[in-house]
């Protein structure tokens, strides 16, 4: 994939945030990561959405160093950088203060899987990772948000649990390539809303059905999946 068309893919998943009503101002960003060069585009730090241009993306590698771009990249670039070191199979990265799943992350509660459309994407809850200790904070705040997200998903396959809410933070979401991760991102927003409807209509619902859990999740992303169209 060419630089521009990295950069014009993740431009576009960044307005897309927009489109899904899932940023206020500037609270979000999206990152996408060409694996055979190793290069990845992620918006600028604090641009509004309305000017922001295809050529504004800043370009870095994996040691998080800018190789092309005029403005400074997203504040949130080195939490970027830990979870595309951390997990190969990540192809795109999200991060939004989405009303619903933001509230979630800051009453620190992982999103219990209660139906099949949470199922549908997410072989699991969406975990909420720990809030980051004061050094922590004072040291290298969003590497250790990186942190974080990687230590709560010790032993969890990434594709399997796209997303996660980090502590008195926000979600974050990532998928195959920066499209996908906005998918997923748009699908945590949704799950969140639900949740919380579903707890406040009845406190005592706990999980879906694990075997129903399971039927959703792998026909949409099993060995054997048959939902949608073959490629
Ligand atoms: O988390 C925050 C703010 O709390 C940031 O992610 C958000 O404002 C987006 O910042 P950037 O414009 O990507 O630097």
């Amino acid at each position: 994939m060419s630089l521009t068309e990295l950069k014009e893919q993740v431009f576009r998943a960044n307005l897309d945030l927009v489109k899904h009503g899932l940023v206020t101002f500037t609270w979000g960003n999206v990152s996408g990561i060409d694996r055979e060069t190793g290069l990845w585009a992620i918006k600028p730090s604090g641009v509004p959405y309305d000017t922001m241009k295809a050529e504004d993306m800043v370009v870095l590698n994996l040691k998080g160093e800018v190789v092309e771009g005029d403005y400074r990249p997203s504040s949130d670039t080195p939490t970027h950088l830990a979870l595309y070191q951390a997990f190969e199979d990540i192809g795109g990265i999200v991060h939004t203060h989405s009303n619903t799943a933001t509230s979630w992350a800051q009453a620190g509660r992982s999103i219990p899987a209660l139906g099949t459309t949470h199922a549908d994407y997410f072989n699991g809850p969406i975990p909420c990772a720990r809030a980051l200790t004061d050094e922590e904070i004072e040291g290298e705040y969003e590497w250790n948000t990186g942190k974080v997200i990687i230590e709560t998903l010790e032993g969890i396959p990434p594709l399997s649990v796209p997303g996660i809410l980090v502590k008195e933070h926000a979600p974050f979401a990532w998928g195959k390539d920066a499209d996908n991760a906005v998918h997923n991102a748009v699908v945590i927003e949704e799950v969140a809303s639900m949740a919380l409807k579903t707890l406040t209509i009845n406190p005592q619902v706990e999980s879906v059905n694990p075997t129903l859990l399971k039927k959703h999740y792998e026909r949409k992303h099993g060995k054997n999946a048959y939902y949608g169209q073959k490629k």
